[in-house]
């Protein structure tokens, strides 16, 4: 896990770039930082793998202060993605995944085993792509190599500034799809600097919202957007925010009424769904009820009316008393 204590840094014209952070990232959570430019995401994320060092405070990667680290090691056992990938533009595909591992001594072959495993992964077929060099593929493709070199070394730390910057929001969107996925069976600790909140929401376990250089809500995603902490927050998460929140909460079974007797709706999702997927087959259904079931037995568990719709989103954001 990485641990925050009382870190801040000011640089040495005076700039106060983080004030007094304190926070942790949990072992294989991912946590977004959000916030507007300049509000001291990058300064945070570089502070962990020692590119910048704290002006106080300290920060802990598994229960050892970095600063005690040599920063060389230390970037071996971090992995980093950035927006420009920064791959080498001589090496081919298979070669650039592969040279961290090679750099800690794993043996020519292996390395080159393990990165087709990652590329394959990461959805870039090594046959196809391996003998490549970077000019050869796409922003999505180089973006995909920047992951999988970052994952070859099997870091159980992970820093991502924004990695998905730099491509169309139609294969940003399948990127992080891919992404989360990804991560449910490597299970990284990661933290991930984005300015976008529509990222830090679907990626996110927690997302902290930043201030300027300092964090004003740390929180679940649909904490965040259903209750926000402060009047900035609030005016960060937007005023479409409520549908922002349909998109990371699930329906449950509090939402839901019992069924009629034999009834077998047309539409249906499974429980735990989001409500912006359920919304979005209700709207299609002329009945006005869709049919929930349970994901594993697929039987029907009850129905979602837009009266559950609207009572699982005041139980997301309970009104102001
Ligand atoms: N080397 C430096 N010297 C002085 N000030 C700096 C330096 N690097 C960054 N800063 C300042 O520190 C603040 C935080 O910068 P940082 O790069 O961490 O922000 P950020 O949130 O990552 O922004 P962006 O989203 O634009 O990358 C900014 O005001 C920036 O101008």
């Amino acid at each position: 896990m990485i641990r925050f204590e009382h870190v801040t840094k000011r640089y040495p014209d005076g700039t106060t770039a983080v004030e007094d952070l304190s926070f942790e990232v949990a072992e294989g959570e991912l946590v977004t930082l959000v916030g507007p430019s300049g509000c001291g995401k990058t300064t945070t994320m570089k502070m962990v793998n020692r590119l910048i060092e704290p002006t106080s405070g300290r920060i802990l990667v598994n229960g050892e202060d970095v600063s005690a680290a040599d920063p060389v090691e230390l970037r071996r056992r971090i992995g980093y993605v950035i927006q420009q990938v920064g791959l080498f533009p001589h090496k081919t595909v298979l070669e650039n995944t592969a040279t961290v591992p090679q750099l800690i001594g794993t043996p020519k072959a292996k390395a080159r085993a393990r990165a087709a495993e990652l590329l394959e992964l990461v959805g870039l077929d090594p046959a196809v792509f391996g003998g490549r060099y970077p000019e050869q593929l796409s922003g999505g493709q180089r973006q995909r190599v920047g992951v999988a070199r970052a994952l070859a070394a099997d870091p159980p730390v992970l820093l991502m500034d924004e990695p998905f910057g730099a491509v169309d929001p139609v294969v940003r969107e399948r990127l992080q799809n891919e992404f989360l996925t990804l991560q449910k069976t490597v299970r990284k600790t990661i933290l991930l600097v984005t300015h976008d909140l529509e990222e830090a929401v679907r990626l996110g376990d927690r997302i902290a919202v930043y201030g300027e250089g300092t964090i004003e809500q740390f929180d679940r995603p649909a904490a965040v957007l259903g209750a926000p902490a402060t009047d900035y927050v609030a005016s960060f998460v937007g005023a479409d925010r409520g549908l922002k929140r349909l998109a990371v909460t699930p329906v449950g079974e509090d939402d839901l009424t019992a069924a009629r007797e034999g009834e077998a709706p047309a539409g249906s999702v499974a429980l735990g769904a989001s409500l912006r997927e359920a919304l979005a087959v209700l709207l299609q259904e002329d009945a006005g009820r869709i049919g929930v079931t349970d994901p594993q037995s697929g039987a029907l568990v009850g129905v979602l009316t837009p009266e559950g719709v609207h009572r699982a989103l005041r139980r997301a954001d309970p009104p102001a008393a």
